[in-house]
């Protein structure tokens, strides 16, 4: 099995080349022919459905509702032009800062 990583990366890659392909033919570009706010409101929606999976599904449903919500999610980065590696890194940079202290030092400004 592929790491968690290699999968997103390749994901990432597969949306790219994609988005050129016919809206007939690929979702991918489908979406991008639509234009950014229907791939953004597609992402609240894959969010409000993994939202109420995990409140009230089963495990295997939430299993789903992530993963399309990953899906959208590289999608609208990849519309935005913003590199999946940039998200990890910023991951990165926040490792270790305890969620409670950041907000507590941002109430300080
Ligand atoms: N991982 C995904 C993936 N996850 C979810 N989806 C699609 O996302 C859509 C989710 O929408 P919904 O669940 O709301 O279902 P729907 O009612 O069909 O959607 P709407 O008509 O409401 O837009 C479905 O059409 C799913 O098939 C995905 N489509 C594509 N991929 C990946 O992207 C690659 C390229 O796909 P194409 O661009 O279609 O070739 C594929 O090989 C996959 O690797």
């Amino acid at each position: 099995m592929a790491g968690a990583m290699d999968t997103l990366v390749r994901l990432e890659r597969t949306i790219a080349e994609r988005r050129s392909a016919s809206p007939q033919e690929s979702y991918v570009a489908k979406l991008h022919d639509r234009g950014l706010p229907v791939i953004a409101r597609k992402l609240g929606e894959e969010g409000v459905e993994a939202v109420v999976a995990g409140l009230s599904g089963d495990r295997a449903e939430l299993t789903a509702e992530a993963a399309d919500l990953l899906f959208h999610l590289l999608v609208l980065l990849g519309a935005r032009d913003v590199p999946l590696a940039d998200v990890l890194a910023e991951l990165d940079r926040r490792q270790g800062v305890s969620g409670l202290a950041e907000k507590a030092a941002r109430k300080e400004d």
